[in-house]
């Protein structure tokens, strides 16, 4: 199995917190997430301060796009970001508009399937359109209800589409191990992390528990 990603995801509003919190985990991550609260608060500055500061790491801006998406996105991919998201209930002209403006630079895009009422058709017409990721997104507000991303994920997975999987919502030690044998390829954990005592050393676990179970 090739080696899952794990992705960081950045939700803190202070940039300079956002930029500390990076440097700790930067050895046990492969993307850095830029939020969408912290994108929204922060703006394209903190693309570009993490660009340069971390040139050789993946960076995604999850600015879960609505609309105007090659407008908005393409501002972004030219700040550095290698993946920006787009919302797959803003259906297939603004994904395209967004897989345009990435094509342009060289980039990826990510359709984020929060709220998608099929998703499975959503994920097959943005593969068709050029995405490159879909992801199974339980966000913090359906945490808070009580959902979990595993069964869309077990779901989008048996399609078998040309296409990586990336997993969201509320993933932690506990079920790293499920989500990269369901076939994840880029493993989000956000809270688990920053919400530890040191994240650091969350980090780490995180990184040895996908690499043993990827094995
Ligand atoms: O995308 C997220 C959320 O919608 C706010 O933007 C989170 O970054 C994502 O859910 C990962 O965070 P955790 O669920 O805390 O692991």
């Amino acid at each position: 199995m090739a080696r899952p990603l794990i992705q960081m995801a950045l939700d803190s509003l202070d940039f300079n917190q956002t930029v500390a919190l990076a440097d700790q985990v930067a050895p046990y991550v492969d993307i850095f997430e830029i939020g969408t609260p912290c994108i929204k608060y922060n703006g394209i500055n903190l693309v570009k301060e993490l660009r340069q500061r971390y040139p050789d790491k993946l960076l995604l801006v999850d600015l879960k796009t609505m609309d105007a998406g090659e407008y908005e996105a393409g501002a972004f991919y030219a700040a550095g970001a290698d993946i920006c998201t787009v919302l797959g209930v803003s259906g297939l002209a603004t994904i395209a508009g967004v897989i345009k403006a990435a094509k342009k630079h060289g980039a990826e895009t990510q359709i984020d399937l929060i709220n998608v009422a099929d998703k499975a058709d959503c994920a097959r017409e943005s593969v068709k359109l050029g995405a490159q990721i879909v992801g199974i997104h339980t966000g913090l507000d359906a945490q808070a209800a009580g959902h979990t991303p595993f069964t869309d994920l077990n779901d989008i997975a048996r399609l078998g589409l040309n296409v990586r999987i990336s997993v969201a919502g509320g993933i932690k030690q506990a079920t790293v191990q499920q989500v990269v044998e369901a076939g994840a390829n880029i493993i989000v954990v956000g809270a688990a992390i920053y919400g530890a005592p040191s994240p650091a050393e969350a980090a780490r676990e995180i990184r040895e528990l996908v690499d043993a179970a990827a094995v």
